[in-house]
């Protein structure tokens, strides 16, 4: 590729006592990408979205984001640094509304009755602007911003997920598994997000076992094996059949495209 990655990581190590999760894995994400990541089930893929997205600590490795050592030591403080993660158990809180949950952790104030001592939550304004970002994301499916989350579909639910992911990451968004527990036309509807995402000149990491959606939508596959990156293959040079023989080991991907 000519253009420089966004996002890397190197030689990334990952021990939970005996198990090593992540064994000396890498990672590139470039520009405007969509970029999937699969592996078999204990592979390391999501210790590896964890630590670039700073839920974990890896004992050993670099991130680098637009070039830049990054060490994040909480989530928080990926988000801030423009990484917003889409969790596979999405991190939404079920009792409060769509608008509370969008902004949760970074909930706009205004002066309230003494002033700048005792700034109170600017509900209007939270929910102007998820409407509209909502809206601007073809989720208006939604009728009532200030409806509990726990009462939404799971695909309403993984939608608001994803749609305050795209309207907070400035620089990358991560997908893990978004569309597991989405029937066919949810499935679909997260599909044209991640598109609409890309449209808008955001790179995207998808960790996803589905493999036509992985085909369907991916620019690259990053191919996870063992705790580390297998290699990376483009979807129109490899069959699904061919992606899941690599990710097995039931057969050698080809020399190119193998990580170095
Ligand atoms: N908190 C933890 N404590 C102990 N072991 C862990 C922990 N998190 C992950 N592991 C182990 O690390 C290995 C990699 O797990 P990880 O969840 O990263 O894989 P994965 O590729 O995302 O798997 P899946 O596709 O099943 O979600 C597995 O053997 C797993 O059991």
């Amino acid at each position: 590729m000519a253009q420089e990655p966004l996002l890397t990581a190197r030689g990334l190590v990952k021990r939970y006592g005996r198990v090593t999760a992540l064994d000396h894995a890498d990672f590139d994400l470039y520009p405007g990408e969509i970029l999937a990541v699969i592996g078999d089930n204990g592979a390391g893929k999501s210790s590896m979205i964890k630590a670039i997205s700073g839920a974990i600590t890896p004992d050993e490795g670099e991130i680098r984001l637009e070039g830049q050592l990054i060490n994040f030591r909480s989530p928080m403080e990926a988000r801030s640094a423009g990484i917003e993660t889409v969790y596979q158990n999405l991190a939404l809180s079920p009792a409060l509304s769509i608008a509370d949950n969008m902004f949760l952790g970074r909930e706009i104030r205004k002066p309230g009755i003494m002033g700048k001592l005792f700034r109170t939550l600017d509900r209007a304004e939270m929910e102007k602007r998820a409407r509209a970002k909502l809206s601007e994301l073809g989720l208006m499916t939604i009728q009532n911003i200030n409806q509990a989350v726990e009462t939404l579909s799971g695909g309403q639910r993984q939608g608001v997920a994803v749609a305050r992911a795209a309207a907070f990451g400035s620089k990358v968004v991560i997908m893990d598994e978004p569309t597991a527990a989405l029937g066919v036309k949810e499935s679909r509807r997260v599909l044209e997000l991640i598109l609409d995402v890309r449209s808008r000149g955001l790179p995207i990491v998808l960790i996803s076992h589905n493999m036509p959606h992985v085909f369907e939508v991916a620019d690259r596959i990053h191919i996870h094996r063992l705790g580390k990156r297998l290699c990376v293959i483009n979807p129109k040079e490899h069959t699904m059949s061919d992606a899941v023989a690599f990710m097995t080991g039931a057969k050698e991907p080809p020399r190119e495209a193998l990580a170095a």
